[in-house]
């Protein structure tokens, strides 16, 4: 396994000259296979081999990407000729990554299994299953994926004692089982590692030739900026070339000029195409253009990415306007779209996102925080930074984006900017994100209502005064005629112009953490629970935990692969003739078949007291419980592709399947517990034992009861490595929490199959559950609800006893607090209880640790 450190240092030497992440980490994986994980090669002369193989791999993809952009256009004439419609290109999950002839795994997984039990099947014909010593069926596939099965025999609804193997599918099903957060797995795995030569193997040819750093080719239209610093012109060299398919690629390309502000000169706009409103009109003798000379650029080459269908070229320029005053004017003009009769108007949302997943694609950022918007700041504060002569004194900008609609109505507004607190006030309303009171300045886009102009203004950076009159002023008025806290607006008018207006505001500097809206103290759900989740804190001063997203489902975050289309979800996989309550009935419906033919839960929605039993003694004893190891685990994977570690074993554990859509019963049947949300009395609150927010119960919950579910952002495996390692040295509020129930059952998964969840940025109250090493009063189970494919389930809570009025809810997150090479750095356990495994804590040591220490593992 590569040292993650020495992987970290190489990317970061890679991000030094601008490569990311994303681009630099596959060809370092494979260098290290070539090299046979010789460090010395590759760290030579600050990694120039690497660097050379990032731009050989480059120049290679361009050079494929040409020759099937040359295929498709073949294709295309002669569709055209014969007037026969050719194939489409398939959609590509990844695009950058994927330009082989492999048909994207989406399409695959459509074709090749429409549920789960196919693949099963199919698996299971691979596999060999012999009984162990210990009596537990050991299952090895073809591809040597080892698996412990249960023993045959029992029917009793045990997830520690495992189902019958009675069927391939069982036999495949059983195989598969859920571990929660940091997975839970053997310190020592029982697949011997890997035989790695350690000696210097000999210097592949190109070392002996070293080849020198590439200076990429300029791609057409993209103008640089002159002056610019040479770091930052050698990251402007290596900005990632065409690369994407037609139907991805952006649209767009042109300079931006970037001329200080104050610099004199006229009225650059002349454009009688751009039919500026009267307002912007009223102010334009006060704007230095620094429009391009930049021709109108042919986009047609590149595609049309804007939805307009059909051939006619689009066209887009970029002026930038600024006043003396510190206005600044960038206005993006679509030409071409007016000659179309069948345009329609899309909605700004709908543009602003799908611009930035095409960035996300074809660039292939990988940063949480890349939006329009935030590159929209970037240029507010370079505005400022270069037309104040100063960087130390930074003035940020946040930019957001307001529809017009909510910018006429004005106390709406008014009452957003009038906002009192100091943070933000957490209203978000219709794409309407308040900045905190006391903002000085605005972001104005106009789409405009002729459909040639599209106008964005930046308008009154941090601190300079504006010279508009109150009459149609968006400022911090608080919607009773009072203008508190918004001084910098005190002047300002609107500049709106069109209907499809948006404007977008500046405040003070806010970083990652802080541009999340804050919570409701009141309800930190925000409305997206049944219930109302309060926080209090009555230790600190902290009125509200850190910013993050409340989300109360799972999100996908870019490449995770889940799929709940309906056609996935076979007859044995639902219960279509139900109706009304499934457990009002004598005979267990098709969805109790995950469970042994039995319903996981009693009439009253509580886990049953023989599935509870058997899920909590695997998670305090997994070394009386089956694992199984993957032949290439993902997770090691992720840490490694070229080296992977042996698999430290996954715990196998069972599922609990509710009824769903696909099933006749009603939405109160007593089958579906954790779709239906959070319905207990819950608060976050302030720890008194340093342990930070945690969550408590208000109301006394009986054992077994659902709780709530982990909800986080879906990543795969390598998504949460990169995010870990590019997070190094940040603190983290959340531990991710592995997918990996699945795992042991495929052989090797792909990456976008293989899923965890984190809760840092998105997530819901779980994210507040404090971890306890033993007797945590929570416990999770894996469901499932959408799909029978358990790459994807919920992680849902279930209580371990009764629990009373006010206490805290705990769960083992499984960390091995002796793993130091975790990317997520362990915390120093405060959980108080006698089976704590953090020996760091100055009352523990090895000597008095109970016989019950688990052998968990860790990310
Ligand atoms: C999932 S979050 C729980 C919520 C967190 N306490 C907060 O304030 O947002 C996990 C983090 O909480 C803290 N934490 C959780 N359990 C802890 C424990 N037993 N001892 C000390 N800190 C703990 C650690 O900082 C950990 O990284």
């Amino acid at each position: 396994m590569a040292p993650p450190q020495k992987v970290v240092q190489a990317l970061n030497a890679m991000k030094a000259i601008g490569i990311p992440v994303q681009r630099a980490k596959p060809v370092l994986r494979d260098l290290l296979k070539v090299y046979e994980n010789n460090w010395e090669l590759i760290e030579e002369e600050n990694y120039r081999v690497l660097a050379d193989a990032i731009f050989e791999t480059d120049d290679t993809k361009e050079e494929e990407l040409v020759k099937k952009k040359t295929e498709r256009s073949e294709a295309k004439k002669k569709e055209i000729a014969n007037d026969q419609p050719a194939e489409r290109p398939r959609r590509r999950l990844r695009l950058a990554a994927d330009d082989g002839d492999e048909p994207s795994p989406m399409i695959e997984k459509n074709v090749a299994s429409s549920s789960k039990k196919p693949r099963l099947e199919s698996f299971a014909s691979t596999q060999i299953c012999t009984v162990t010593e210990s009596g537990c069926q050991e299952v090895l596939s073809e591809e040597g994926t080892q698996h412990h099965l249960p023993q045959t025999g029992s029917n009793i609804m045990d997830p520690g004692e495992e189902m019958p193997v009675s069927s391939p599918t069982s036999c495949g099903r059983n195989g598969v089982d859920d571990l929660p957060l940091i997975t839970r797995r053997r310190e020592k795995g029982p697949i011997a590692s890997k035989n790695v030569s350690k000696a210097q193997s000999p210097a592949p040819e190109r070392m002996e030739n070293p080849t020198y750093l590439k200076i990429p080719k300029l791609e057409p239209g993209i103008a640089h900026l002159p002056n610019c610093a040479p770091a930052q012109h050698y990251l402007d060299l290596v900005k990632p070339k065409v690369e994407m398919s037609d139907e991805l690629t952006p649209s767009f390309e042109v300079p931006l000029a970037m001329i200080h502000p104050s610099d004199p000169g006229p009225l650059g706009n002349e454009d009688d195409s751009i039919q500026q409103p009267d307002a912007c009109k009223d102010r334009q003798s006060d704007y230095v253009d620094h429009r391009e000379e930049e021709p109108v650029q042919d986009v047609t080459k590149k595609g049309n990415n804007l939805g307009v269908a059909g051939d006619a070229a689009l066209a887009a320029n970029v002026d930038i306007v600024s006043s003396a005053s510190g206005e600044v004017k960038l206005s993006l003009i679509c030409d071409s779209v007016h000659e179309r009769s069948d345009f329609h108007m899309p909605s700004l949302d709908d543009v602003l996102k799908l611009v930035e997943d095409k960035c996300l694609r074809s660039y292939k950022i990988i940063d949480q925080n890349f939006s329009l918007k935030n590159i929209m700041k970037e240029i507010c504060n370079s505005f400022f930074e270069l037309g104040s002569n100063s960087t130390t004194d930074k003035q940020d900008a946040s930019i957001e984006v307001i529809p017009q609609l909510d910018v006429l109505k004005k106390s709406h507004m008014q009452s957003i900017l009038g906002a009192k607190d100091d943070h933000f006030s957490g209203h978000v309303n219709n794409n309407v994100v308040s900045p905190p009171g006391g903002s000085h300045s605005n972001f104005h886009y106009s789409s405009g209502n002729d459909l040639t102009s599209t106008p964005f203004s930046i308008k009154g950076l941090n601190g300079i005064q504006h010279d508009m009159p109150p009459s149609q002023s968006v400022s911090g008025n608080n919607g009773n005629g009072e203008d508190k806290n918004n001084k910098g607006f005190e002047n300002s008018k609107t500049v709106d112009c069109s209907p499809h207006s948006l404007v977008v505001y500046q405040g003070k500097q806010i970083g990652f953490d802080d541009a999340r809206p804050n919570h409701d103290v009141n309800d930190i759900t925000k409305g997206e629970e049944r219930v109302c989740i309060s926080v209090v804190n009555e230790v600190t001063s902290e009125r509200c935990p850190p910013s993050f997203y409340y989300i109360p489902r799972n999100m996908i975050y870019q490449h995770g692969y889940v799929n709940f289309s309906l056609a996935r979800i076979g007859d044995e996989d639902c219960c279509s003739d139900c109706f009304g309550n499934c457990m009002s009935v004598s005979i267990p419906c098709a969805c109790a078949r995950e469970t042994w033919g039995e319903y996981a839960y009693t009439p009253d929605g509580l886990v049953k007291e023989k599935f509870l039993d058997g899920s909590i003694s695997q998670n305090r004893n997994p070394e009386k419980h089956s694992l199984f190891y993957c032949k290439v685990c993902p997770l090691e994977r992720s840490k490694s592709e070229a080296m992977p570690d042996s698999c430290k074993g996954h715990i196998v554990r069972k599922f609990i399947k509710e009824c769903w859509s696909k099933c006749g019963c009603s939405k109160e049947c007593g089958n579906r517990v954790v779709q239906r949300g959070i319905t207990r009395s819950l608060q976050v609150f302030y720890t008194s034992e340093g342990k930070g927010w945690g969550l408590r119960t208000l109301e006394e919950i009986p054992r077994g009861a659902f709780v709530c579910e982990y909800v986080g952002e879906i990543l795969t495996n390598m998504e949460l490595y990169d995010r870990t390692i590019q997070t190094t040295g940040n603190a983290r509020h959340t531990y991710p929490v592995l997918l990996d129930a699945d795992w042991g059952s495929e052989g090797v998964l792909k990456d976008e199959e293989a899923l965890c969840l984190d809760a840092t940025f998105y997530g819901n109250v779980a994210r507040f559950v404090n971890h306890r090493c033993f007797d945590a009063n929570l416990i999770e189970i894996p469901v499932e609800v959408e799909t029978p494919d358990h790459h994807y389930y919920h992680l849902a809570f279930f209580t371990t006893r009764k629990i009373e009025p006010m206490e805290e809810l705990t769960w083992d997150y499984g960390i091995d607090f002796d793993d130091h090479d975790h990317p997520v750095k362990a915390f120093r356990c405060l959980c108080g209880s006698k089976g704590c495994r953090d020996l760091k804590h100055p009352k523990r040591s090895k000597a008095n640790l109970p016989s019950m220490r688990k052998s968990n593992g860790k990310v």
